[in-house]
């Protein structure tokens, strides 16, 4: 921001710090968590992500807006993340699929951005405090009421105990047939297989559904309150449980009963992120509140059943302790950044999840695997 402009937006931490910048995007205030976010692509699909509704990300990476945006790279129809924070003003694209501008389009969804911001700064107060609660505000005329704005941040209950799932779920169910545009190395599209999948929406990102329909799977989508009777009334191969926002021991309390139900009917089971806390939910384990989480496109993590360790996607506050998992209940694989759990298995079952993002989307593609994994399972059950 030059240092002559006068700021027109600004962001109160709860702890009284504030930052001001340029604001672009939609007008207004918003309360939210304030995370940050290390992918260097990928801003449109991480605005998107149904998982970070209830957040402001801020993107340490400090070039967003270059490539426009383009409804393909959406995953779901509108911006969910609460608000953005960058360290420069977001770039006019320059990118032949582009469709839209970045501003012009969080404009129209109604969605708060800040620009000329030290994310530098911002980042390790993030680190050093934990994940704060923050006011963004974006206003024209610069005018900010910065006592009234720490207080809102300081009133806001924050995502413990938040169950978010149930607001960006579906409302009805449908079938996902698109499958994803590219491959990731060594991996062609399955075809004609048509596993009947069921997946729980909890605010899935659509290249997971890509990802399911590739490897073979006929994908319906079920909203997140659905029972067991729901999902078994369909006659699945395998269940999949998605992302999504929020407290999973506050989503748990609808999904636990349908995870266990359907865990009775012993069909491979594979869960991601929200789905995976979820799963450990169902089987005993306890999830906890990480101090800021992992959001990025670069977090190593290591197969414990292989040694190899895979370069992953991740975007989570929570995380399941390893420590309170049930016997015949195996951790698979844990981040190579700080030992915390990244993966669950039972043992002798095709009943699996992992904490971190093998959709790719945005960014590294090792663990497509897992979706193969998941096919192979219905596979061999149908042929038994
Ligand atoms: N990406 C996700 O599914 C996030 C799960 C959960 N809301 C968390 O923050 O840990």
């Amino acid at each position: 921001m030059p240092a002559s402009a006068k700021p027109t937006a600004c962001l109160a931490l709860s702890d009284g710090t504030v930052f001001y910048g340029m604001g672009f995007g939609a007008t207004g205030e918003t309360v939210a968590e304030l995370v940050f976010n290390t992918a260097m692509t990928g801003y449109q699909e991480i605005m998107t992500d149904p998982s970070y509704a209830g957040q402001v990300v801020t993107f340490t990476f400090p070039h967003v807006g270059n490539v426009g945006v383009t409804p393909e790279d959406d995953e779901t129809g509108t911006p969910v993340a609460a608000g953005m924070v960058v360290k420069w003003d977001p770039t006019e694209p320059s990118n032949w699929r582009s469709r839209d501008e970045l501003t012009h389009w969080l404009t129209a969804k109604g969605r708060i951005g800040i620009g000329g911001i030290d994310t530098r700064r911002l980042t390790r107060a993030i680190r050093q405090q934990g994940a704060p609660h923050v006011a963004l505000a974006h206003d024209p005329a610069g005018n900010f009421d910065i006592a009234a704005l720490v207080a809102k941040a300081r009133a806001w209950k924050g995502l413990v105990g938040l169950d978010l799932a149930k607001d960006v779920s579906c409302t009805q169910s449908y079938r996902w047939n698109e499958k994803r545009w590219a491959w990731p190395e060594g991996y062609t599209e399955r075809t004609g297989d048509g596993l009947r999948v069921v997946a729980i929406d909890y605010g899935a990102k659509r290249n997971i559904l890509r990802c399911l329909a590739s490897a073979g799977c006929d994908v319906t989508v079920l909203p997140a309150t659905a029972t067991a009777e729901d999902v078994l009334a369909l006659n699945p191969e395998g269940v999949f449980l998605s992302n999504g926002p929020g407290d999973p021991a506050a989503t748990g309390t609808y999904a636990v009963p349908m995870i266990r139900g359907v865990l009775k009917a012993d069909l491979p089971l594979f869960g991601i992120c929200l789905g995976h806390q979820m799963l450990a939910l169902a089987l005993g384990g306890k999830t906890v509140k990480m101090n800021h989480g992992h959001h990025g496109a670069n977090h190593p993590v290591k197969d414990l059943t292989t040694g190899k360790v895979e370069i992953t996607s991740m975007n989570h506050g929570f995380t399941v302790d390893s420590q309170t998992l049930p016997k015949g209940v195996s951790e698979t694989h844990v981040s190579l950044f700080d030992g915390s759990n990244c993966g669950i298995a039972v043992d002798g079952k095709p009943v699996f999840s992992v904490q971190y993002h093998p959709e790719a989307s945005p960014g590294p593609q090792d663990s497509y695997y897992l979706f193969d994994r998941f096919a192979e399972a219905m596979r061999a059950r149908r042929s038994a």
